[in-house]
């Protein structure tokens, strides 16, 4: 699909943004009238230039803040400014250092009051699928960058939430282990039935990951609020699983795209 087209999308999405208008101080604006969608079971990312709003569209997004203008809908209900609607998983892991892992990842349970003892019994099954087998009692500083990055992810699917909004996640990692974690996200996202949005700046990390990729452009530090100037649908039709994508006509075909849209 070219760019701009938007396409028949029938079903409710999952999450959209229906022109979000965002200011950090509640009187100038970073984002102006922005509208995206994931679709249920879709990855979508969103990428723009640093300082463009990435994080402060995540923000509105969680319910974290309340929107100048425009609405959040989650699977069609609004759910503008409510918080814990979504997970969000920051840029940085924020795994507590003095916590055993099994202790971190439980966090969102027993903050929602459920007894230690229980979220154990509910996170020990999750760690062998999340590639965190034998982890439980070790402590974060003991993870490689990989495995810190899994945990933040187990705790965030804890949260409960079939939606989730990812900042940056691996951007910390070194270059093959954000190959390697981006290939283990994507089968992770399909196999929990999960949907998400993660932003980038890696342009090579967002179309591999998504099956669309806006494109946020403008520079709210010089007084231009940013708006979503496009999105690329990212084609893997006939793809067969064996075939590495990034090595495809497709690929390129998406990544020159999202590169014109950011200029
Ligand atoms: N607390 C704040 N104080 C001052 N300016 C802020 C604050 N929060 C956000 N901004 C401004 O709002 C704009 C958008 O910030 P935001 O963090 O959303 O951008 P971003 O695209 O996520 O950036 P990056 O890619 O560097 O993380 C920037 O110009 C930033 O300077």
């Amino acid at each position: 699909m070219a760019t701009g087209e938007k396409g028949a999308r029938a079903t409710v999405p999952a999450l959209a943004a229906q022109g979000l208008t965002l200011s950090w101080n509640g009187v100038e604006v970073v984002v102006g009238d922005v509208s995206l969608e994931v679709g249920a079971g879709e990855i979508c990312c969103l990428v723009g230039r640093s300082g463009c709003g990435k994080t402060t569209i995540l923000h509105a997004l969680a319910g974290l803040t309340t929107p100048l203008a425009g609405r959040v809908l989650l699977h069609g209900q609004d759910v503008t400014g409510q918080p814990g609607r979504v997970s969000y998983m920051l840029q940085k892991d924020l795994l507590l250092p003095s916590r055993r892992i099994i202790d971190n990842v439980c966090l969102p349970l027993v903050v929602s009051g459920m007894g230690r003892a229980e979220a154990h019994a509910r996170a020990e099954p999750l760690f062998g699928r999340f590639g965190l087998a034998g982890t439980q009692r070790l402590w974060p500083s003991e993870l490689s960058g990989g495995m810190r990055q899994r945990a933040a992810f187990l705790r965030t699917y804890l949260m409960g939430t079939d939606v989730t909004l990812l900042d940056e996640p691996f951007s910390a990692l070194d270059a093959l282990t954000r190959v390697d974690m981006r290939r283990w996200f994507v089968g992770m996202v399909g196999e929990l039935g999960l949907s998400a949005l993660v932003i980038t700046h890696d342009v090579d990390e967002a179309v591999f990951m998504a099956s669309r990729v806006y494109v946020l452009a403008g520079a709210p530090s010089a007084g231009e609020a940013s708006h979503v100037s496009g999105e690329v649908a990212v084609d893997r039709a006939g793809m067969s699983s064996e075939e590495a994508f990034e090595l495809t006509d497709e690929f390129l075909i998406a990544k020159r795209r999202v590169m014109a849209l950011l200029g």
